[in-house]
């Protein structure tokens, strides 16, 4: 799914993304800088006052020389750790605040998302990419901050000072650095595409466990938790091979490094002693220039691991930006229509609609008028397109031809606030949030009472039921109501989508989880409180829909028959079917 770009244009997404959301905080990152200048400095002045020490006072044996240098090397030690507190404060803190404006700017997209792009993405992609990518974002900048100063000076300032203390010592550098630039790349190198893999099996797991525990049920009722096991094995094998093999190319890393950085050190004392030996250089040097070769080596170290981190970053930020990048198919108006001249009458006018990438439409030329004060029930096989016609209303979907219309407007030129106080949606598969009873039931209206949500619950027939729960109004519902039954959760959605009090309501198979009473006894009182509202019932069910005032037959996505049931058993042979396939003739009439 994710484009595989190349290497180039993979890292100047990682630039562009780190350049916006550090945009805001120059101020601190000034600071952070100069705090590194100021330590880095520090660590590179210490080893030549230490040489000092060592030539001028200990062997001359000048004590006040040492007393001297000694406190001022102190004076150095004291700015040093105190900038690098400093500097590691700066450096969390913005980096912390990067991944948190990351965070709210991928939820604030995603939630501007149609059904198609959180389909194209995947629901664990999207989490994935959310919290875990941007952590390795974070992560990397993290480590920048404290690095990306520090590294190129202390190596650049080490070589300096380790010519200053002895030239020809210096030599040895001219073959470890080399060396260990050309080590350390080639590991790097082999590590890219290793990365990759690891951020989309880290997605393979997440969607596999979140299938699993989505579908508990199905699971157990099938004994199918040998085989899920497997499968989560199986991702997580993946995953943990890929692991393993960064890890090793890490595990290389530091022996190679320590080899070159014991090799060296004998090179140093070798050459060194051999200089001291014929006067060339002083003891106090030699310690200082082998205090620099470490020096060195712990900078380029220090990158490395930063260069380590960058692949990892930069697939997360290809990721992450191409979430950022995305648009919401269904795009809010330009210049909304924020009132409605009308009491909510629906029509659907010539509508085309195809899902993305089907091939076939799934509605062909829709013609249908809801009116206010009126129920119109749309009945048809499985498949026929049902539920799609009701999603085109609140724009879950946007037509792909023709129009629909509330008061006149089209449903894609209102103001999106308006479209929710004006349509309500139960949809087929409700879903309860996380709370209680009352959070949910208040989803749409946060200032009603509690005399309304009774209300709506008497009209769903759920207020016996919430009357019965330990804390009434206040009964906790777990996350996708799972702790009430399917009846109880369709009921719930019903009374939330009636505190709510829209003009029209839309029922997608609503009633289906009701028993034939409850289903009879809640369009009975539904009827009562949505009287002047425009009702819209998709259902299966013959005798949910057989005292509408319209009926509109839909099959293979045309409309196919529209009247009353009378009109229709008269003359419409795919009513008829539909109805003797449930009713005998004597209940039909
Ligand atoms: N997200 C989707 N992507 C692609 N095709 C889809 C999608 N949702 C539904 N379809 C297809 O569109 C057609 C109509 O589906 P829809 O859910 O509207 O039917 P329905 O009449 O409500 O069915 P049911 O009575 O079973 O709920 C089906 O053939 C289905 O395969």
């Amino acid at each position: 799914m994710t484009p595989d770009l190349a290497e180039p244009e993979r890292q100047r997404v990682l630039i562009r993304l780190l350049r916006t959301y550090l945009r805001p905080y120059k101020k601190p990152i000034g600071l952070l800088v100069a705090l590194q200048l100021l330590q880095t400095s520090a660590t590179l002045y210490l080893p030549t006052l230490n040489a000092d020490i060592i030539d001028n006072g200990v062997v001359k044996g000048d004590t006040g020389y040492i007393l001297a240098l000694g406190a001022l090397m102190i004076g150095v030690s004291v700015v040093q750790v105190l900038c690098n507190i400093g500097a590691v404060f700066y450096g969390a803190r913005t980096a912390a605040a990067l991944g948190r404006d990351v965070r709210a700017d991928i939820f604030g997209r995603v939630q501007s998302f149609s059904a198609r792009e959180v389909g194209h993405f995947g629901a664990p992609s999207l989490i994935t990419r959310t919290t875990n990518d941007v952590q390795q974002v974070q992560m990397l900048v993290l480590m920048a901050f404290t690095l990306m100063v520090s590294a190129p000076i202390m190596c650049v300032g080490g070589i300096v000072m380790a010519l200053g203390q002895d030239v020809p010592l210096s030599a040895v550098l001219l073959a470890v650095v080399p060396v260990l630039g050309i080590c350390v790349s080639l590991i790097v190198k082999r590590m890219r595409p290793l990365f990759r893999t690891m951020q989309e099996r880290l997605d393979t797991v997440n969607r596999v466990l979140r299938e699993q525990i989505t579908g508990n049920r199905v699971i157990r009722a099938f004994v199918r938790d040998e085989y899920e096991k497997g499968r989560f094995r199986g991702a997580n094998q993946e995953l943990t091979d890929v692991s393993m093999s960064t890890g090793r190319l890490m595990a290389l890393m530091f022996p190679t490094v320590m080899t070159v950085v014991n090799v060296s050190s004998v090179a140093v004392v070798w050459f060194g002693a051999q200089r001291i030996d014929s006067g060339a250089i002083q003891i106090g040097a030699l310690t200082a220039f082998l205090a620099y070769l470490m020096q060195i080596v712990m900078a380029v170290m220090m990158a490395t691991f930063m260069f380590m981190m960058v692949p990892r970053a930069e697939v997360c930020a290809e990721r992450i930006q191409e979430v950022l990048d995305t648009d919401s198919s269904v795009v809010p108006p330009l210049a909304p229509v924020t009132e409605l001249r009308g009491r909510g009458r629906l029509e659907v006018r010539g509508v085309d609609f195809r899902y993305p990438g089907a091939e076939e439409p799934v509605l062909r030329g829709i013609d249908l008028v809801a009116r206010p004060g009126e129920t119109t029930a749309i009945i048809g096989s499985t498949g026929s397109g049902k539920s799609t016609l009701l999603g085109l209303v609140p724009r879950l979907f946007d037509v792909t031809g023709g129009e629909v219309l509330v008061d006149g407007v089209d449903v894609r030129e209102l103001e999106p606030a308006l479209m929710a106080r004006t349509v309500g949606l139960v949809p087929q598969k409700p879903y309860l949030f996380s709370g209680t009873v009352a959070t949910n039931l208040r989803y749409g209206k946060p200032d009603a009472s509690d005399e309304e949500l009774w209300q709506a619950l008497e009209t769903a027939q759920a207020a016996d039921f919430v009357r019965g729960l330990e804390g009434g109004l206040n009964a906790p519902i777990a996350q996708g109501g799972t702790n009430v039954s399917g009846g109880q959760r369709q009921r719930l959605a019903i009374a939330r989508t009636l505190v709510q009090r829209p003009e029209i309501y839309l029922f997608d198979d609503s009633f289906s989880a009701l028993d034939y009473a409850t289903d009879a006894a809640l369009r009975e009182a539904l009827a009562r409180e949505t009287s002047g509202a425009t009702v819209v019932i998709v259902a299966q069910r013959v005798s949910t829909i057989r005292d509408a005032d319209r009926i509109v037959v839909l099959d293979e996505g045309r409309v196919v028959g529209a009247g009353s049931h009378h009109e229709l058993m008269e003359g419409n042979e795919t009513y008829r079917e539909i109805v003797l396939s449930q009713l005998t003739e004597a209940e039909a009439a």
